[in-house]
């Protein structure tokens, strides 16, 4: 197996009584799109700086491509967009990108027309970067990013400040890089439904904790699931279904059933209130969706008490 792209082992920073990563062991491979989740203050601009060796970890370590981040192959390979998206304002988006060409060493000069071309900024080529609009300002920034070609990508909130459109052209570009060229993204959102289309894995940061990974492709199952119910009597249903072994609530004009029991066998539930004699009028299975998945973890992280999740998925 080859080794990850990036690998960081019981990473920590504190800033004086800030705990802002805690213990961090996290590895991503060449290729993945993962994405860190996380509320304001959960730690992922300093998790990303300390990848990026801009911070120092208080405790634990980074490698990245093998290396550690401050040496040449691992500055070399990585690109990255943290903080807000600076750029020298009063040169044109065209003089920016050869700014970075050169800082990057890149010796084909077709490198900066490739990076314009990349972000679609084509129109803005010769525009000082001081009057481009906010999402122009960030697509200059990822092109800068993505520029020298690295094989690792660090972006902070990489769509902040784009439109609609912007948000589709960088999902597309980034899930282009990582597919085709296998380059490695490490970003950060709380973008939630964003992150469920374009990351390969999240993991969730809280409080400088990471409390869950997961690949996004197994989102479906982890959301909680229950039924609704309406019934001509709601009393006895909920006294029919608990005879039957499905402890159901009242709630708000309907019955609620939790638990996989009942929601991989509605049959089942719909079968035991006939029995009972209990009129059913309607049923729903409701979904978590992720919104609330992501809510319902950073409340109550796993092996918290009544927390109720399963083991970490790894
Ligand atoms: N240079 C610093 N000095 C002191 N405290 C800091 C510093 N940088 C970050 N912190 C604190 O560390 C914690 C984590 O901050 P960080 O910026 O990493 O979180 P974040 O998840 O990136 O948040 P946001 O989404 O708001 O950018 C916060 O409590 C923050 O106030």
């Amino acid at each position: 197996m080859t080794a990850p792209a990036l690998r960081l082992r019981g990473l920590s920073k504190h800033y004086g009584p800030v705990a802002a990563v805690q213990e961090v062991d996290l590895e991503v491979r060449a290729g993945e799109i993962y994405a860190l989740l996380g509320l304001n203050g959960a730690g992922k601009t300093t998790l990303m700086r300390m990848v990026l060796g801009m911070v120092r970890p208080g405790a634990g370590s980074v490698t990245v491509l093998g290396r550690g981040p401050r040496e040449r192959p691992a500055r070399a390979g990585t690109g990255y967009l943290v903080e807000a998206a600076t750029a020298y304002p009063e040169l044109t988006v065209r003089e920016n990108l050869e700014v970075a060409r050169r800082l990057h060493r890149v010796r084909a000069t077709h490198a900066v027309g490739d990076a314009v071309e990349l972000l679609g900024l084509g129109e803005h080529a010769d525009r000082r970067a001081r009057e481009l609009s906010q999402g122009n300002r960030q697509r200059l920034a990822l092109a800068r990013a993505v520029l020298h070609r690295p094989s690792v990508l660090v972006l902070d909130e990489p769509v902040n400040g784009l439109d609609p459109a912007g948000v589709v052209e960088v999902r597309t570009l980034l899930t282009d890089l990582a597919r085709r060229h296998g380059t490695t993204v490490l970003l950060s959102s709380h973008l939630l439904g964003e992150v469920a289309r374009l990351a390969t894995r999240v993991g969730v940061l809280h409080r400088g904790r990471l409390l869950e990974e997961f690949p996004t492709g197994s989102l479906p199952e982890r959301v909680h699931r229950h039924l609704e119910l309406t019934t001509r009597d709601d009393d006895r249903a909920v006294d029919v279904l608990a005879a039957a072994g499905f402890p159901a609530r009242r709630r708000a004009g309907t019955v609620v059933l939790a638990g996989d029991r009942a929601t991989s066998r509605p049959e089942d539930v719909a079968a035991a209130l006939v029995h009972g004699g209990v009129a059913l009028t309607g049923l729903t299975e409701v979904r978590e969706d992720l919104e609330s998945h992501f809510l319902r973890l950073v409340q109550a992280p796993p092996g918290a008490p009544g927390a109720g999740e399963g083991p970490r998925a790894r």
